[in-house]
Parts: C-alpha cells; structure tokens; sequence
C-alpha cells in the first residue's frame, strides 16, 4: 500500500532522513519507534506531504500509494489528503459543533445535502467508537468533550472523508490509561478498513496494536520486521538496548 523508496529528507544541513526503505502492507498497523529526535515524526509527515511548506526542507526519493508517486508534479496535496488522514498528539478540533467537525471535511468536498452529511456523521463517530456518548448531543460544542472523546472525535473528523490510510502521531500520549486503552482497540478495529501507520513513544503500546514495526535511529532505520519478531528477537544490538531501556 505504501512503499518509501531511497527516501532522504534535509531540514537546512541536517540530514533527517537516511536513504529509507520501507513497505507497509494495506489494512495492517505499523509502528515507528525510536529515541526522540531519531526522525519518527519527519517520516509520518512525508506520507502526506504534511511538511510541504517548510522552505528549507528538501525531500529526495519517494513514496509510492497504490502505484502513484505522491510527489509527482500532478498530485495535489488536498487530493493527498482525502485519502491519507492524520491524527496529532493533542486531540484539536475546531471550536465548533461535534456535528460541525465531522461534517466540515464532507462539506468542503462538496457534500452538500443533510441527509447524506447525517449519515456521513454517524458513520464516522460510530466508526470512531464515541457514537454512544455523543448521539443526543451532536449539537453541543466539542471543546466540551473529555481529552479522550476529543481525540476520538479527531479520529471521526479523519474518517470523515473516506481515506485508505491513518497517520497517527503519538496520537494517545496525552491521554489518561482509559482512553489510551479505549483508542487502542479502536485502532485494532479500524485496520480492519485502513492501513494505519503509527508514531509511538510507547513500546508497550506497538507492542500490543501492530503488526509491524520499524526501529529509526539518527534518521535511519535500524530495523523493520513483524512486531512480535523485532520485540522478542531483534537481529541489531541497537534494537535490543533501545526496546530494553538501556537508552532513549
Ligand atoms: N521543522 C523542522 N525544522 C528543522 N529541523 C527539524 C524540523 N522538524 C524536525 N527537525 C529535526 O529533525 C530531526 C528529526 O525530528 P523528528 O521530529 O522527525 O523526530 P522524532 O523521532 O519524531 O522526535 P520526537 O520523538 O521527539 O517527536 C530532529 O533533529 C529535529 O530537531
């Protein structure tokens, strides 16, 4: 589904990402982990150019989804978009309506018509398992939901508009352990319709969700294989000391 390919990213003259090859397979859930810094967050963001604007980054190689370079001269970014969502660390929705949020993507795209933005609405909170604690309220503002219902309402907001893939970016790091644990078995749920690629400061966590995961160290990748095989017998010294506490 997803294939970076000799991909190296600069920020200025810092060299953040080191001739990276990687394959993530369609409906599957793959981890990034590594020591702060090692260049988790700049990889994510490539997946939907989210970094486009910075003047003095520069990206060489590519990323290839279902067969098509994103960084060929005819993607546009919003199209990009659309089908790679993203989902940050602090849950932000807008200072609007829970209704509002999840239609605002629908409608932008030019869903105009109540009765399908409705539907659109339930589906996505249903799919983002906050359905329940938001039906009677779609109304009400969703700067008024707890930390761990905005977050799943961001989730929504994301599924919204129908894509393949979820970036997410230490998405339950400012979570309590409830709605981490809540947002974990949402995620285990979801790969069933998405392919899902997740930063994590939480080994335990990409232990638990995915299927694969991919250790990166100063910006290189030390090592990529099933996550029960990396976290019980990692081939590189490296991934042993990180995944056994010795650094990072
Ligand atoms: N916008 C930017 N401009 C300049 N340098 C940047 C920028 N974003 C990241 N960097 C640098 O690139 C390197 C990789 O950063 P990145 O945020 O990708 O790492 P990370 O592994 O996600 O870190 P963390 O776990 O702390 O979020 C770091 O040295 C960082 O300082």
């Amino acid at each position: 589904m997803i294939q970076v390919d000799k991909l190296n990213v600069y920020y200025g003259a810092l060299h953040a990402l080191k001739n990276i090859n990687l394959g993530f397979p369609e409906k599957s859930i793959t981890a990034l982990i590594g020591p702060s810094g090692c260049g988790k967050s700049t990889l994510l963001r490539t997946i939907n150019r989210m970094n486009d604007q910075l003047q003095h980054m520069k990206v060489e190689g590519d990323i290839i989804i279902s067969r098509v370079s994103i960084y060929g001269k005819e993607v546009r970014t919003e199209m990009l978009r659309k089908r790679v969502g993203m989902v940050f660390q602090l849950p932000n929705p807008f200072p609007s309506s829970i209704y509002d949020n999840i239609a605002y993507g629908p409608r932008l795209h030019g869903i105009k018509k109540k009765k399908e933005l409705d539907g659109i609405v339930e589906n996505s909170l249903r799919a983002a398992a906050v359905w329940d604690e938001v039906k009677d309220n779609l109304k009400q503002h969703a700067l008024s939901l707890s930390g761990g219902q905005q977050q799943r309402l961001c989730i929504a907001r994301a599924l919204a508009v129908n894509p393949d893939i979820l970036l997410m970016d230490e998405s339950t790091a400012a979570l309590d352990p409830l709605s981490t644990q809540k947002i974990e078995e949402l995620v285990k749920e979801l790969k069933k319709e998405y392919t899902i690629v997740m930063v994590t400061h939480n080994l335990a966590q990409a232990a638990r969700v995915s299927d694969q995961t991919a250790f990166l160290l100063s910006g290189e990748v030390i090592e990529f294989a099933r996550t029960v095989d990396l976290f019980s017998e990692p081939v590189d010294k490296r991934t042993e000391n990180y995944i056994m506490g010795r650094f990072g």
